[in-house]
């Protein structure tokens, strides 16, 4: 009897354009592939289907979505052995897609084979969690909404458990590879609080404010007055219960507001984190022009930003597909070199930048540990589906950081006075201690 793993690796290779570089076992239990190598798992022939029509990435994704294929072993490992393969495929034109979605017939044939060895053809079901395609970032404000509701109201019980008691959905600053993410997460707030030099009876507005976890701290340990402004209604509950918890109701306010629509400044200091790869290209003047407005003269700005390299040609860049469909609609990464001058464009005086990249990917690597380590629950919570989606997600994005596929910034920035003062200390040295800290 003819095994399928044989025949389905001669399709993948064809379909990758070069031979999997991992173990491979099909529906039938049949394998090939080294030894040593984490395992493909192949469950269902389902996924064949999803790799002929949309070949790559997309395809990948939508079979480990479906659970039609999975991976037994270090899935780190496996995706760093499939990134260069997948990598290669992405970034040629895809003239497939423009024919209408049409699987070339040299495929379709050793396909047909693969496919005969277990019975007839199967239609592919849609998996549930993909969001259609959406063409062009117009980025108004429903649309944005509706964007950020599909990533974060999916239950904040489900966001507790993967980011555990700090709830800060971002990058952490690791004082050292063997600190817990609590320690790297509180590291991480306090940082920004000193670069924006943070004083007792200061405004301080946060910018996509999460879980409230930035204003608590700002509140808590700085004294400062907080604004957070999120558009996740889940967000938004559950970060007020925790300044109810915290006794801060007089110096916290929580709001569901869209960055165009603050109008109550002026601050003394704006942190925005991890929240401007939703603005999107087409609006970031817009939303630097717009912090700008908030700021007093004098004021700071802190954006923490995750960025991608730039391109030779710019306008070959194209969002991540799987990351636009099931994960972020609508997000979008730039260079640095562009945040920097956008935020100048706008009238801000770019101070300093630092590069966290390491520490996006030891965060990600303790998200992802923590998703495995309660992954029944997670299942439970939000669908297998939700939940493969996030470990794969998550674990290709710590290994995107860790290979400088991607990169994450603190870029410090201040409205400068009229006659140019920045109210910066003349040497930068290490950011200041919270000497003037609230009790
Ligand atoms: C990745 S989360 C980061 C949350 C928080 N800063 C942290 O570090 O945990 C992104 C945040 O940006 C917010 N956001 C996205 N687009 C926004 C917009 N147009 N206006 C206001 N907030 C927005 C989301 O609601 C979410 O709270």
């Amino acid at each position: 009897m003819v095994q399928a793993a044989g025949r389905l690796d001669t399709l993948l290779k064809e379909t990758l354009g070069g031979p999997l570089p991992l173990r491979l076992r099909a529906w039938d239990g049949s394998e090939v592939g080294p030894a040593d190598a984490p395992t493909l798992v192949v469950r269902s022939r389902r996924a064949l289907h999803r790799l002929l029509w949309r070949p790559g990435e997309l395809g990948l994704a939508r079979a480990w979505v479906a659970g039609e294929i999975t991976v037994e072993g270090d899935l780190y490992e496996a995706l760093r052995r499939l990134a260069p393969l997948l990598w290669q495929r992405t970034e040629q034109p895809e003239p497939r897609r423009a024919r209408g979605l049409r699987p070339d017939t040299r495929l379709l044939r050793t396909a047909g084979q693969v496919l005969a060895l277990a019975g007839p053809s199967l239609p592919p079901p849609p998996p549930r969690e993909e969001v259609p395609p959406r063409h062009g970032l117009k980025h108004t404000l429903r649309r944005d909404r509706a964007a950020i509701s599909h990533h974060y109201d999916v239950g904040n019980d489900f966001y507790t458990m993967v980011l555990g008691p700090s709830m800060v959905y971002s990058c952490g600053y690791w004082p050292d590879r063997d600190s817990t993410l609590e320690q790297a997460q509180a590291a991480k707030l306090d940082l920004v609080c000193r670069k924006l030099a943070l004083k007792p009876g200061m405004r301080l507005l946060d910018v996509g404010c999460g879980w409230g976890s930035m204003v608590l701290h700002a509140a808590e340990h700085y004294g400062v007055h907080a604004v957070g402004i999120t558009i996740s209604v889940e967000q938004a509950e559950f970060a007020r219960k925790r300044v109810v918890d915290a006794g801060l109701t007089d110096r916290v306010e929580i709001r569901v507001q869209d960055y165009r629509q603050i109008d109550d400044g002026p601050f003394d200091a704006i942190s925005s984190i991890g929240m401007a790869e939703h603005v999107g290209s087409a609006a970031y003047l817009t939303y630097a022009r717009q912090l700008h407005g908030l700021l007093r003269p004098g004021g700071r700005l802190l954006n923490h930003q995750i960025a991608r390299p730039p391109r030779e040609d710019e306008s070959t860049y194209a969002v991540d597909e799987f990351i636009d469909r099931y994960v972020f609609p609508d997000g979008e990464l730039s260079p640095v070199g562009s945040t920097v001058s956008l935020l100048e464009r706008a009238g801000l005086e770019v101070r300093d930048l630092e590069s966290i990249r390491e520490h996006y990917a030891l965060t990600l690597r303790a998200w992802v540990a923590n998703l495995e380590r309660e992954w029944a629950d997670a299942v439970r919570l939000v669908t297998p589906g939700r939940a493969r989606i996030w470990r794969l997600y998550m674990a290709a994005s710590a290994l995107a950081f860790e290979q400088n596929g991607i990169g994450v910034n603190q870029v410090l920035a201040v409205r400068p006075r009229s006659g140019g003062s920045s109210e910066m200390p003349l040497v930068r040295g290490p950011w200041s201690p919270p000497e003037a800290a609230a009790d």
